[in-house]
C-alpha cells in the first residue's frame, strides 16, 4: 500500500500572519471509485466533505475532512482574502517532488450585498477548504493526499494517526459498491415566489424598455419537503448518472449540502492558458432527432436569445482583453446540448498576462451577464430589488485551485441546497427587452428538471 509515497513537511513564519505548519503526504493508488470514497466520508466526516468533477470527466476531486479552511465575509476583499490565505499556506512548505498537489476547493456566494439571510445562513461569502484526505483522479490515475495544518508543530504521532485514518478509509472503500439509489419521497412541493417572479419579469422588462438596463437575470426557487432527511452521497451518484455532460459538484457545510450539475464554465486555467464559455440563450430538447435539430436551428436564429447571448460574449471578451495577452473566440455561437435543454454557447480562450491569477479572473468575471446582467451594477441592484429570495451560492463561482495557479471554476446553476428534510432548488433566466413572463417561467421549469428528477419531485410540466 505504501508504494510511491512522497512526503513533505515545512514550516514558515511570517510577520503579518500566524505561523503555520503544513504536512503533506501523497501517494498513488491503483484505483478508487471517487463516488464510493465520497460516500464513505459521510460516516466519519459529515459536514466536511466535497466533490468536484469536470465536464470532460478527466479530473475528479474528493475531499473528506477539513485540514484548513479559508472563509471571508468581506464583500469587497473576499477574493483577495482567499488568495492571501492560500498563498500563506502553500508558501509555508516546499511542494517540490510531491506527486499530487494540495488543492483548495470552495465557493463564493452570488451577492454578499444582498443582506437577506435565510436557508444560506451557514455559508460564508467565500467558503474554502483544503481537505484532510484528498482523493484526485486525473486522467485515469489516482492520488491520495493527507494534509495536516496546524499552528503547533506537527508531531510524528499526528502523522501516524492521520495515516491510520487514511488506511482505514481506503480499507473501507475496498470492494464496496455504491448504495442502491432510492428516490426520496417528496411530501410537499412549493413554488414560493411564483407570482412575485411573474410580476418581476414584467417590471424588469419595462425597465429595460425604458433603457435602464440591457439584460437582467431573474431567478426563483422551488422548495421540496421530504418525509425524511435525504441521503446525500446517494443523490450525487444519481445526479452523475443523469447529467453525464455537466460538471458535478457537492459542498457540505455543517448540516447542509449544496450540490448540482452545471454545464457552465466560468474559467479554467491551465499553464497560463485561460478558458471561459459564454452560455446564455435556451430552448428545450426535441422528442426526436429531427425535432431536436429544428429547435437548435430556431435557437441559433432567434433574435431574443441571440441578444441574451451577445451581452455575455461582450462582457467576457472584455475581461479577457484586460487579463490576457491575446485571446480568441468564434464569430458565432454553437449549441451546447444537455439532457433537458440546449443553450447558445461561445467558447473563449486566451493566454494570461504574467501576474494574472485565477482568483482575479473569477472576481472579474463574476457575475457574467449570464447570471447577473448588463450593465453589471444596475442589474445587481435590480436583482436585489426584485428577487425576494437570497441566491446564496446558486449562480455563483464554485471550484478549485492549486499551488501552481491552475484551477477551474464553474457557475453553480442547476443546483439545490439540502437542509434537514428540505431541498431548495434554484433557476433563472436572462430577461431582455422581448422577454415574456410565461415563456421565461417555462424556461425555469426546464432548468429545474435535472435536480427535480434526481430528488424525486415533479411539477406539472412533464
Ligand atoms: C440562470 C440560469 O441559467 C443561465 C441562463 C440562461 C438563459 O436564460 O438562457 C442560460 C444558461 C445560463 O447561463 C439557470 O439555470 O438558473
Ligand atoms: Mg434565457
Amino acid at each position: 500500500m505504501n508504494r510511491k509515497l512522497s512526503t513533505i513537511n515545512g514550516d514558515l513564519s511570517k510577520t503579518d500572519q500566524s505561523t503555520v505548519h503544513f504536512y503533506i503526504e501523497s501517494k498513488e493508488l491503483e484505483t478508487q471509485s471517487t463516488l464510493v470514497f465520497f460516500e464513505i466520508g459521510e460516516e466519519k466526516f459529515k459536514g466536511q466533505c466535497f466533490y468536484w468533477q469536470n465536464k470532460d470527466k478527466d479530473f475528479t476531486l474528493v475531499g473528506l475532512g477539513h485540514a484548513y479552511t479559508i472563509k471571508s465575509n468581506d464583500a469587497d476583499a473576499r477574493y483577495e482574502d482567499v488568495e492571501k490565505a492560500w498563498k500563506h499556506l502553500i508558501h509555508s512548505t516546499s511542494l517540490k517532488g510531491i506527486k499530487q498537489q494540495p488543492i483548495l476547493f470552495g465557493s463564493f456566494t452570488f451577492d454578499p450585498k444582498k443582506g437577506v439571510s435565510d436557508e444560506w445562513a451557514n455559508f460564508s461569502h467565500a467558503n474554502f477548504a483544503l481537505a484532510k484526505h484528498q482523493l484526485v483522479e486525473s486522467n485515469g490515475r489516482f492520488y491520495m493526499n493527507t494534509h495536516l495544518v496546524s499552528e503547533e508543530v506537527i508531531t510524528d504521532e499526528d502523522i501516524e494517526l492521520a495515516r491510520e485514518e487514511r488506511e482505514a478509509l481506503l480499507e473501507q472503500a475496498k470492494g464496496r459498491t455504491l448504495k442502491t439509489y432510492i428516490k426520496p419521497h417528496v411530501v410537499l412541493t412549493e413554488e414560493p415566489y411564483k407570482e412575485e417572479y411573474l410580476q418581476s419579469i414584467t417590471q424588469v422588462t419595462n425597465q429595460i424598455k425604458a433603457k435602464q438596463a440591457d439584460k437582467v437575470v431573474i431567478a426563483r426557487s422551488l422548495a421540496l419537503t421530504f418525509d425524511e432527511e435525504v441521503n446525500t452521497s446517494n443523490l450525487l451518484a444519481q445526479l452523475s448518472e443523469e447529467q453525464p455532460e455537466s460538471y458535478l459538484f457537492a459542498q457540505e457545510q455543517g448540516q447542509d449540502l449544496f450540490l448540482g450539475a452545471t454545464p457552465e464554465r466560468l474559467v479554467f486555467v491551465n499553464h497560463k492558458k485561460a478558458y471561459s464559455s459564454c452560455v446564455a440563450g435556451s430552448i428545450r430538447r426535441g422528442a426526436t432527432v429531427q425535432e431536436d435539430e429544428e429547435f437548435g436551428r430556431i435557437l441559433l436564429n432567434d433574435t431574443k436569445n441571440l441578444q441574451e447571448h451577445q451581452y455575455v460574449v461582450d462582457m467576457i471578451s472584455n475581461s479577457f482583453k484586460e487579463t490576457c495577452e491575446q485571446y480568441t473566440l468564434p464569430n458565432h455561437p454553437d449549441l451546447l446540448k444537455i439532457r433537458d435543454i440546449q443553450h447558445l454557447h461561445t467558447p473563449i480562450e486566451g493566454i494570461l498576462k504574467e501576474d494574472a491569477t485565477i482568483l482575479q479572473m473569477v472576481e472579474k468575471l463574476h457575475p457574467t451577464p449570464a447570471l447577473g446582467g448588463s450593465p453589471r451594477e444596475v442589474a445587481m441592484e435590480m436583482i436585489r430589488q426584485y428577487e425576494p429570495m437570497n441566491r446564496g451560492v446558486y449562480a455563483a463561482p464554485i471550484g478549485w485551485l492549486n499551488a501552481d495557479g491552475d484551477g477551474e471554476f464553474a457557475v453553480a446553476i442547476r443546483s439545490a441546497l439540502l437542509q434537514d428534510k428540505k431541498a431548495y432548488l434554484y433557476a433563472g433566466g436572462g430577461i431582455v427587452e422581448d422577454s415574456e413572463p410565461q415563456s421565461e417561467y417555462e424556461e425555469t421549469l426546464v432548468k429545474f428538471r435535472p435536480m427535480l428528477r434526481t430528488l424525486g419531485g415533479k411539477l406539472n410540466d412533464e
